[in-house]
């Protein structure tokens, strides 16, 4: 699964994992991070969610990055603003208020851009990525987050071989070994969501759960 996989996706408009809504999760379990206003947050595998959007509008500075230009300037388009740009070495910034989407390659950002990142938020990006990637993931990226740096992670868990990916399914013990040597990692919440999926039961999926993760960066 290399860029061109994701950029084909866009290009043929095959993003099942876009969702017209605000994820409820986010709403219910971001205020328990207590994160003063106008921290920063940084969305890795952005894609062109509304979430984005709700964490700006509760005072955040938003830090975004996605490989495909589609995806970021449809978000920008459907949100009605009209960014601004500029050119770095991890790709196109696109700014508009409180939101700045780096167009780019989320493996090529380092402590530099990510310094000021008071929390993380992942949804559909750690688990839209195939084993190796996702050390990479946790080791690489998340390892350029600031000590004092929370976060929210949702995860799919479903047996993996009743399906491939993406989404690929991370179980709550991959999810400690990717993260507990840095992160204090405590589950939030665990909910059976097979019903509300006809698409993964069509591919024969037989259990499907989603799960909630606080991330706590150690100092
Ligand atoms: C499953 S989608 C999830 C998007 C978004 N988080 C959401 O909830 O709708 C994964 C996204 O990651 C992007 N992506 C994949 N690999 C990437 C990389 N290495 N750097 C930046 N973005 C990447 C894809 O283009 C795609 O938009």
């Amino acid at each position: 699964m290399d860029h061109e996989f994701w950029l084909q996706r866009w290009r043929e408009g095959r993003i099942g994992f876009h969702q017209d809504a605000v994820t409820p999760w986010l709403r219910e379990y971001w205020p328990g991070l207590r994160l003063p206003p106008g921290s920063q947050v940084f969305v890795p595998l952005a894609g062109k969610s509304l979430d984005l959007a709700w964490l700006a509008a509760q005072g955040h500075d938003v830090l975004g990055v996605e490989l495909s230009s589609l995806a970021v300037e449809q978000f920008f388009a459907e949100q009605r603003l009209a960014p601004q740009m500029r050119e770095s070495r991890y790709g196109r910034h696109y700014r508009a208020g409180n939101i700045e989407l780096i167009c780019g390659d989320a493996f090529g950002l380092d402590t530099d851009v990510l310094a000021d990142c008071a929390a993380v938020y992942d949804r559909a990006a750690l688990i839209a990525l195939p084993p190796p990637l996702r050390q990479r993931y946790a080791n690489q990226l998340y390892a350029c987050l600031p000590p004092g740096c929370r976060g929210l992670l949702v995860t799919l868990e479903y047996p993996q071989q009743e399906k491939d990916g993406p989404p690929f399914s991370v179980s709550g013990r991959e999810v400690r070994e990717l993260y507990e040597r840095d992160w204090d990692v405590a589950v939030l919440a665990r909910h059976d969501i097979l019903a509300r999926q006809p698409g993964f039961i069509a591919e024969g999926v037989t259990a499907l759960e989603t799960v909630a993760y606080r991330l706590l960066r150690q100092g």
